[in-house]
């Protein structure tokens, strides 16, 4: 892909967070920058506490403010996002933004079905009727290749597998065609075949829609296969960003090189033959 040739989506710079304390300022995200093209794949990897979560928290302003200091630019279209009034963002997040987490089944309340909930996100955003949002969730579930959407929509979150609930999630975040997916550990709580159906799906609509991911994960598997490009992070900074081949390959940070070492032999082979 000619990725010098796409329109910038995201473009991130200087993005920083402070934890508020009693005892001052204590840095959990140092000032990143980087930016997301269209149909893009960016990984950000990083162990355990390296402020991934922290970032796309940044990123979809979800950060008390009232306990942390966020500083510097997210512009979405040319959009700050940083500071933007509340309802505003709402209108945002989950439209042209949107977010699929690693516990799909905390995305979901027990006590609604798929269905209203799936409506309910869907008629937040826009001035579809019952009905139309109703066929809307309906051609989003079978586009995600889930079996017998109609009959889905009357079952509750705790009735499905974690495999099909994150494809009801990804589903719900892609029927409105959001120019930005941030996908924060989407497959770690799933077994490596239903990881594998989850990552196929999400590549075979970025690649339909042009969509932009951030994809968070500590799975270099998953990263090598999905990313186009990669930031790695440590300790609340991006120490290292290249084009995967490049990264995997020519890694030049020690931490890059160490997480590399230390990765198990998995191969998620397929995950791109998208449709065979
Ligand atoms: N609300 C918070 N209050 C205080 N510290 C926090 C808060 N959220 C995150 N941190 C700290 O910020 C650092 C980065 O955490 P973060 O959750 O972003 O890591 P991560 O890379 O996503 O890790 P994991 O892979 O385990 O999810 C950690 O030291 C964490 O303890």
């Amino acid at each position: 892909m000619d990725d010098g040739a796409k329109s910038k989506v995201l473009e991130v710079s200087g993005l920083q967070v402070k934890l508020k304390t009693d005892a001052g300022a204590v840095s959990l995200l140092e000032p990143i920058h980087f930016e997301l093209k269209k149909g893009q794949v960016l990984g950000l990897v990083g162990e355990s506490g390296s402020g991934k979560t922290v970032t796309c928290n940044a990123l979809l302003q979800l950060l008390d403010r009232q306990t942390m200091d966020v500083e510097g630019s997210v512009r979405l279209n040319g959009r700050e996002l940083n500071g933007m009034a509340s309802e505003e963002i709402r209108r945002i997040r989950g439209k042209e933004i949107a977010f699929i987490m690693q516990n799909p089944m905390s995305a979901f309340t027990p006590v609604y079905t798929i269905g209203s909930q799936f409506m309910e996100t869907i008629r937040t955003h826009t001035g579809l009727t019952t009905r139309q949002a109703r066929d809307l969730a309906i051609s989003a579930l079978e586009n995600m290749n889930l079996p017998d959407p109609a009959k889905l929509m009357k079952r509750y979150s705790f009735q499905l597998s974690g495999g099909m609930l994150q494809r009801v999630m990804i589903a719900i975040s892609m029927c409105l065609r959001p120019a930005v997916v941030i996908a924060d550990e989407p497959t770690t709580a799933l077994d490596v075949v239903n990881q594998l159906q989850v990552l196929r799906e999400l590549n075979r609509l970025r690649m339909e829609y042009d969509t932009s991911i951030l994809l968070i994960s500590h799975d270099l598997g998953v990263i090598s296969q999905m990313a186009d490009e990669v930031a790695v992070m440590q300790r609340g900074r991006i120490v290292e960003q290249a084009e995967v081949h490049q990264l995997f390959d020519q890694p030049q940070h020690d931490y890059t090189k160490m997480l590399l070492h230390a990765r198990p032999k998995l191969s998620l082979r397929g995950v791109n033959q998208v449709g065979e």
